[in-house]
């Protein structure tokens, strides 16, 4: 019962944050788009940063752009994206426009001048994130900042979880998330080709970086690619679900799971009490046997240890989270092999606030009404300002073009088409 009033306590929280006064430097943001996510990506979080103020809004529809700002408190309402990038005095544009659109307005974004947090998938292919990420006008003096928003990675319990993966002595890595079928309707965005949809594109970008992530090295080669494509008379060029598995250097294998309409995998509403874990998004690393060392033990045996460590809910950690850290211990006669003895040892973390962790983050001004998309926009804040910290946690251009890449072999793979290019130069 105390556990849950404290979950419901901290959403509560992330919701509600303090409003601190805005500083008489804040930057400017504009919205592209009256999109469903930003209330809980950008809009939200900005009300407890002292230096963002969402001052704009604009959508296709004049109408919409009215009642979204008149909703959200937004001053500004553009008649056309265009009229939004050009405005003078807006420094950042948060682009969560469908993922086919993103290239284009983020490029013009840039060239008018302008910051961009732009929503993942960064792009719709790796050569459309070339083009952006390798683009001129981010390698000159003062260039904006251009960020991927892979809010996940922000957050200290993905950190704290890295920081609990062994990594030369990984096996293999599993990411998964579902979202049951029905949530989505059949025609939204992600499930349209022309606008880069696809589950792979949308779920399965969080378990493809959550992969690259904890290898720490890019997979060789995509080994098995199976996509669930759209049901008769909906886009057959788009994935319903898709399950990728990819081979590392070092022979590990990585695995990404994904399904936008998942049927039987979700608990909802057979919930027993084991049953809330099996359908929850979470990244699972497995390690092989090491020996460590045991002075108590005679020179004839050898103490080895397996690892797995698992973060459950590992895309939005914010609301609930939990790390298991599980190892089997083995004590075996070094000659023969024979087990003397056998046990289990778990422990379980949970950080939702960078005082929770093992580690350190010099600096850090979080609080607990923090969620992933808010500590992003912390880090991107002080990108602008050019005072990261040591500890920084960033998304670098050439990561965002790695991903895109993976993403491309599993498509291939499948032997589906890669993502539509834009046009736009
Ligand atoms: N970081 C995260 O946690 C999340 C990220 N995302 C990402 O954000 C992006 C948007 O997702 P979401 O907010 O759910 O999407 P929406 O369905 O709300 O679409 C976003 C906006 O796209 C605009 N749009 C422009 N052209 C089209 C078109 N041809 N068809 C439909 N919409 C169009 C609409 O703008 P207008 O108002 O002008 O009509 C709409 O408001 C995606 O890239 C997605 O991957 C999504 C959810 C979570
Ligand atoms: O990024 C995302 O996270 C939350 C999901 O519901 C959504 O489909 C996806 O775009």
């Amino acid at each position: 019962m105390a556990s849950f009033l404290q979950l419901a306590h901290r959403n509560w929280q992330i919701a509600h944050p303090p409003q601190p006064a805005k500083t008489s430097n804040a930057l400017r943001v504009g919205l592209l788009g009256a999109s469903n996510i930003a209330p809980l990506a950008i809009i939200i979080p900005a009300k407890s940063h002292p230096e963002i103020i969402i001052a704009a809004v604009a959508a296709r529809d004049a109408q919409k752009a009215q009642a979204y700002a008149t909703k959200h408190g937004i001053p500004i309402v553009h008649m056309s994206y265009q009229e939004l990038i050009d405005d003078s005095s807006i420094d950042i544009i948060y682009n969560p426009l469908p993922n086919g659109l993103h290239f284009e307005w983020a490029l013009k974004a840039l060239q008018a001048g302008k910051h961009v947090l732009l929503e993942k998938p960064s792009t719709s292919n790796a050569a459309e994130a070339t083009r952006l990420f390798r683009h001129p006008i981010l390698h000159k003096p003062n260039a904006p900042v251009l960020l991927e928003a892979f809010h996940s990675r922000f957050h200290p319990a993905w950190q704290t979880f890295m920081s609990l993966v062994d990594r030369p002595n990984i096996t293999s890595v599993y990411c998964m998330a579902t979202l049951f079928a029905g949530w989505l309707p059949n025609d939204d965005i992600r499930f349209k080709y022309d606008l880069s949809g696809g589950s792979l594109m949308d779920f399965g970008t969080y378990g493809i970086l959550c992969m690259r992530d904890i290898m720490g090295t890019e997979p060789v080669e995509c080994i098995e690619a199976v996509p669930r494509l759209m049901p008769e008379g909906f886009d057959q060029d788009c994935d319903s679900a898709f399950r990728g598995k990819f081979k590392f250097p070092n022979g590990a294998l990585g695995e990404v799971d994904c399904d936008l309409m998942a049927k039987g995998r979700w608990p909802f509403p057979y919930l027993t009490s084991r049953l809330p874990y099996i359908c929850l998004p979470r990244a699972v690393v497995t390690h092989k046997e090491v020996t460590i060392s045991d002075p108590g033990l005679p020179q004839t045996q050898q103490h080895v240890v397996v690892k797995k460590v698992t973060l459950w809910n590992h895309m939005s950690p914010m609301l609930w989270h939990r790390i298991d850290i599980e190892e089997t211990h083995t004590v075996r006669e070094k000659g023969s092999g024979r087990e003397v003895k056998r046990w289990d040892v778990t422990r379980h973390e949970k950080v939702y606030t960078w005082a929770e962790s093992s580690l350190k983050k010099e600096g850090s001004k979080d609080a607990a009404h923090w969620s992933t998309y808010r500590y992003m926009l912390e880090e991107f804040v002080d990108r602008i300002r050019a005072r990261q910290g040591k500890d920084a946690v960033w998304m670098q251009g050439e990561e965002s073009i790695k991903q895109m890449k993976v993403i491309d072999s599993a498509y291939e793979k499948a032997g589906m088409k890669l993502r539509p290019s834009s046009t736009y130069r």
